[in-house]
């Protein structure tokens, strides 16, 4: 048996650029890989060919185990791709990324999984192969193949990897409540007039540590448009603004807001950001 991590993700800025016709959105946004990771224990039984499959246990009864599993979309996906005879695979997902949480909790089980499928198979399918078949599975997947911090275009699979010398923290305030992706999107045609994330800003920022330039230029098209529609979100970023001063951003499509502070008082904040919000999950991370 081995054990593979799957980190999460945040947005640090989210630009819509427009609505395709397949009915997605073309975007220019920011996104880091943080240290909160699920873990992923893998047994290959030996059994393969007719009968074999992939057998999915998780420490989360709330997460679905059979094909809605997006272990199982991707298993499916590889083996129809490569027509390799399916190896029987046992998976046991140990979740610790919240899902719904706009952290690409799922979308990095997949990606850290078709990593591993294809080492085992001798690295059979290129990146390029890999990225053509997970984007449609879960956008955020190619980033995750990566799991660098990038700008990422296109649905989310145009990847330039870009550099990060932020020498700071990552605090996550996760509310009870989630959001779809689906649901965030479908807010945007509502927008009148979004305000666009400066993101040359923001990769010049991460460039030269100056984390006071990322602060001022993260702006996110899906929180603006959830927040016509979506009460909760809407109490939850006033919470966050009446009970501190620090500057919170929605990561994604939401639930979870984050906050970047300085080493030197990052335990501090979290104890304090923890104490404040009792009635959430709060976690400090570090970029990966
Ligand atoms: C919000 C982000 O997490 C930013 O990193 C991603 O864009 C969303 O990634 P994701 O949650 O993996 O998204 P998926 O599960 O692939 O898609 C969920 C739904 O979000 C919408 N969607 C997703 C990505 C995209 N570029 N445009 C879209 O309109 C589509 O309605 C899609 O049916
Ligand atoms: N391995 C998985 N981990 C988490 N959720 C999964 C998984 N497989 C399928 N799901 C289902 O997919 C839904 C979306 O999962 P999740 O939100 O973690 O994925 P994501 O789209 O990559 O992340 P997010 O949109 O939150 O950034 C979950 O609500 C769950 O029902």
């Amino acid at each position: 048996m081995k054990r593979i991590e799957a980190n999460a993700k945040i947005n640090i800025g989210l630009n819509i650029l427009e609505k395709l016709p397949s009915g997605y959105h073309s975007l220019d946004m920011v996104m880091a890989p943080i240290s909160l990771a699920d873990e992923i224990e893998v047994e290959y039984t030996g059994r393969r060919g007719e009968g074999a499959d992939l057998i999915i246990t998780t420490n989360k009864s709330d997460i679905p185990t059979g094909e809605g599993n997006i272990l199982y979309k991707v298993y499916r996906a590889y083996y129809e791709k490569t027509n390799l005879p399916r190896e029987e695979i046992r998976v046991h997902l140990i979740k610790k990324i919240p899902h719904e949480a706009g952290l690409g909790g799922g979308s990095s089980d997949g990606g850290a999984f078709l990593r591993e499928l294809n080492k085992y198979h001798n690295n059979l399918l290129s990146l390029e192969e890999m990225v053509d078949l997970s984007k449609g599975i879960g956008a955020d997947i190619p980033f995750f193949l990566i799991n660098r911090c990038c700008r990422a275009k296109g649905i989310g699979e145009k990847l330039e990897v870009v550099e990060n010398n932020l020498e700071c923290e990552v605090i996550l305030v996760k509310p009870r409540f989630g959001v779809s992706a689906g649901e965030a999107y479908a807010n945007f045609s509502r927008l009148k007039k979004p305000k666009a994330a400066g993101i040359e800003k923001i990769l010049t920022g991460l460039k030269e540590n100056n984390i006071s330039n990322v602060l001022c230029s993260i702006e996110n098209h899906l929180e603006q448009g959830l927040i016509l529609t979506n009460g909760d979100i809407n109490e939850f970023k006033d919470r966050l603004l009446t009970v501190s001063d620090m500057k919170f951003f929605m990561s994604g499509s939401g639930s979870t807001y984050f906050t970047l502070v300085k080493r030197n008082i990052a335990q501090e904040t979290y104890k304090t950001l923890k104490n404040l919000f009792k009635d959430c999950e709060v976690y400090l991370c570090n970029f990966l």
